[in-house]
């Protein structure tokens, strides 16, 4: 790979993901972070483009992670159409005077620059739309070089000229310790999902976080979820009994305020993903847990990969900290080979050392998770009707349909007419986490609903709607949609990408590489390093040695990547799995035939070029007058003739007409096409001055796919 490939959004919550983004990066670059102590250098001397794929890749015993930051690349089309390509205001007069010259001639700005003392970098900026990395650095009074080395070791590849949008640049400003406001219309600032609309934008109120636990078998998910649980739930709460619902809330007092968490309590991330597979997003916080004995395991990078390619925060416990051969700054340090170093060394990610089983600092835990869910100002409207997602559903004897509803926005009440997937009904009854029965359920909550029809699918979202009738009609035509999308159903292949990528400027090509060994899977990596992507780039969502395993399959279907697998075996029920899915999982063991489809399926990416290609010639051998117009009988001499083609007509040597064939006849029936050797007769509607030994050249325009060369 020539350069490591920006990150994309995710589909769903785009507009909203990227707030959280900048609302994120803007509270910590608010923070003013952690000047001084940063462990490593962000610009590297040395620093050289090709490298860093190797860096990433050979330095890892196990795996290469080769796309793992979450900020978004630049991309000012999609991102935000409306807003000024240009516009920015800085703070400090230092930098007003310098945005001046950055409007003046550059050549001339860079001849005062050197004439000039070296100008102090501005404390903070304001910014309120996209920059180009020049402006940026004008406003930063760093060299334009400079942006682009620490965006390319944040996984981004710029050029000078390049539009940054916001969160981007808050990333730029914080590796230079430089604030950067964003001073955005208050409606745009604040997050959008799929389940908030603009109407709720007036009645939005903070909603508890939704968090998901994650990493590797046995690192302690379970004992940790049980662990909070018992701390925070006093036992007669959950009613005597153990409620299973899929989901339970902790209420922690943080800063004399009463909060709530909400916990997905499907340890590990199938349902994570399963349900990103199906669009739904409901995590807001990933705590990713890695036992301080043993450390960043495949499935703790598996974990990293799932929540970067959603773009969910993560906060790391550290966990195991009583054992004897706890290291947890081991553990840090291994992380940050996969884009995440610990605040305390300069980086963004908040790890927690904890001790599941003697509940040790779960408290500072649950702390960080609030704080997490601050930056990402989560919000609903609770005085709407509901909406949300299916975390849980199964078929109860003698309860009927029983589905585990995570409310995102609005309040649930009983009574309510619902759709939830293909499934609707009116809510019966309602059970908490805690095992009660409750009549109304507000944001971020999970409770368990009797009443509706049929049995939704995890992942489904739901909506309550005003009258029966129209969630008759609602259920109905999704219950159509399904059936038509099964029927068409969108599988991510190599060849269907082709045709999926039109969109968006930045193409990409999401894998997931599984091979035999380390060496293999490193030489692969170097091989697609060879491959040009400054059109059409590859996005490496995992590589690392092993099996095909389920959760890669998740991770495909939930990211729209393609599997490559090299020289390995599916672990057991993962090719189910895959074909249950739809994903796509190719199977070599051949490098160069590897590379040769991948290098195919980039070149199908790319936007095909249109060209001419020859059908036939013919002679026009007699002309005879029909009505108005006049039909050429001709001899087919090459090739073929075929009824709608173009055609020009040659007249000694020129060119006297170039249109469409309208009609084609052979002895008076339309024909669809007619060979060479034959005759016919042709009618062009607006051409009829025939001539005898009019030669006809008929051609087609089709669209050629483009060939990428290989760089060696
Ligand atoms: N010493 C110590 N042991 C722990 C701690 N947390 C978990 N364990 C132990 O680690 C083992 C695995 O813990 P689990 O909670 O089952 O781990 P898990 O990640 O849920 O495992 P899977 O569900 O299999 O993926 C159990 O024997 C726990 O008792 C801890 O903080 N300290």
């Amino acid at each position: 790979m020539k350069r490591p490939t920006p990150p994309r959004l995710a589909k769903g919550g785009k507009k909203w993901q990227e707030e959280e983004i900048i609302d994120e990066v803007k509270e910590k670059a608010g923070k003013g972070g952690p000047k001084g102590k940063r462990v490593k250098p962000i610009l590297d001397d040395d620093f050289e483009d090709d490298d860093l794929l190797d860096e990433e890749g050979l330095d890892i015993p196990t795996t290469i992670q080769a796309s793992l930051s979450i900020a978004r690349p630049p991309k000012p089309k999609a991102a935000r159409p409306a807003q000024p390509v240009i516009a920015a205001a800085i703070a400090a007069p230092t930098s007003r005077a310098n945005k001046k010259a950055s409007h003046s001639n550059r050549g001339e700005q860079n001849r005062r620059q050197e004439a000039e003392p070296k100008r102090d970098r501005p404390e903070k900026i304001v910014v309120t739309g996209p920059l180009t990395v020049q402006e940026l650095a004008n406003e930063l009074a760093v060299a334009d070089t400079e942006i682009v080395k620490i965006l390319f070791l944040k996984g981004m590849a710029v050029s000078i000229t390049q539009n940054l949008d916001i969160p981007t640049i808050t990333l730029v400003g914080k590796e230079l310790e430089v604030e950067v406001e964003t001073a955005e219309p208050e409606a745009e600032a604040r997050k959008i999902t799929e389940m908030i609309d603009v109407a709720d934008l007036e009645h939005l109120i903070r909603r508890p976080p939704v968090v998901t636990i994650m990493g590797h078998v046995d690192h302690g998910k379970t004992t940790l979820l049980d662990s909070i649980r018992k701390t925070k739930v006093a036992a007669g709460e959950a009613g005597g009994i153990t409620q299973h619902i899929g989901a339970y809330h902790v209420d922690i007092e943080h800063d004399s305020k009463l909060h709530q968490i909400v916990f997905l309590d499907t340890p590990g991330h199938e349902a994570f993903t399963a349900m990103r597979a199906r669009g739904a997003r409901v995590t807001d916080i990933a705590i990713l847990v890695v036992a301080a004995d043993d450390g960043v395991r495949p499935q703790t990078v598996e974990a990293i990969s799932h929540a970067q390619a959603a773009e969910v925060p993560i906060v790391v416990a550290i966990n195991k900290i009583d054992k004897e051969g706890a290291q947890p700054d081991r553990v840090k340090q291994e992380l940050t080979h996969y884009g995440l170093t610990p605040e305390e060394w300069g980086g963004e990610t908040i790890m927690v050392p904890v001790s599941a089983i003697k509940g040790e600092n779960l408290d500072t835990l649950l702390e960080m998770i609030l704080l997490v869910a601050e930056v990402g100002e989560l919000s609903a409207n609770p005085d709407r009707l509901a909406k949300g997602t299916v975390i849980e559903a199964h078929l109860d004897k003698a309860k009927g349909a029983v589905a585990t509803l995570l409310i995102q926005n609005g309040t649930l009440h009983v009574g309510d007419m619902l759709v939830a997937g293909s499934a609707f009904g009116k809510v019966r009854a309602m059970v908490d986490d805690r095992g009660r029965r409750v009549d109304a359920a507000s944001p971020s909550f999970a409770v368990e609903v009797l009443g509706l029809s049929d049995v939704p699918a995890a992942g489904d979202d739901f909506e309550v709607f005003e009258n029966e009738k129209e969630a008759r009609s609602i259920a109905g035509d999704r219950a159509d949609k399904q059936r038509l999308s099964r029927l068409l159903q969108g599988r991510v292949t190599l060849t269907t990408l082709s045709a999926q990528a039109q969109e968006g400027e930045l193409k990409e090509l999401n894998l997931i590489l599984k091979g035999d060994v380390q060496g293999s899977v490193e030489a692969i990596v170097g091989s697609l390093k060879q491959i040009p992507q400054n059109e059409v780039q590859i996005r490496m969502l995992l590589a690392s040695a092993g099996e095909i395993t389920q959760t890669d399959i998740d991770l495909a279907a939930a990211s729209g990547a393609v599997i490559i697998g090299f020289n390995t075996t599916y672990a057991s029920g993962a090719r189910q799995a895959a074909d249950e899915a739809g994903v796509d999982v190719r199977e070599y063991n051949i490098i160069y035939k590897l590379l040769e489809d991948i290098q195919g399926a980039l070149e199908g990416l790319l936007e095909p070029e249109l060209v001419e290609e020859p059908l036939g010639q013919c002679e026009v051998r007699a002309v005879f007058p029909v009505g108005k117009g006049a039909v050429a009988g001709c001899y087919v001499q090459s090739g073929k003739l075929v009824r709608n083609c173009k055609l020009r007509v040659r007249r000694g040597g020129k060119i006297v007409y170039e249109g469409v064939l309208d009609s084609l006849k052979r002895i008076k029936e339309d024909a669809r096409e007619v060979n060479a050797g034959y005759e016919c007769g042709i009618n062009v509607d607006k051409f009829h001055d025939w001539v005898e030994g009019d030669i006809i050249e008929a051609y087609q325009m089709v669209t050629k796919r483009r060939t990428l060369t290989l760089t060696r």
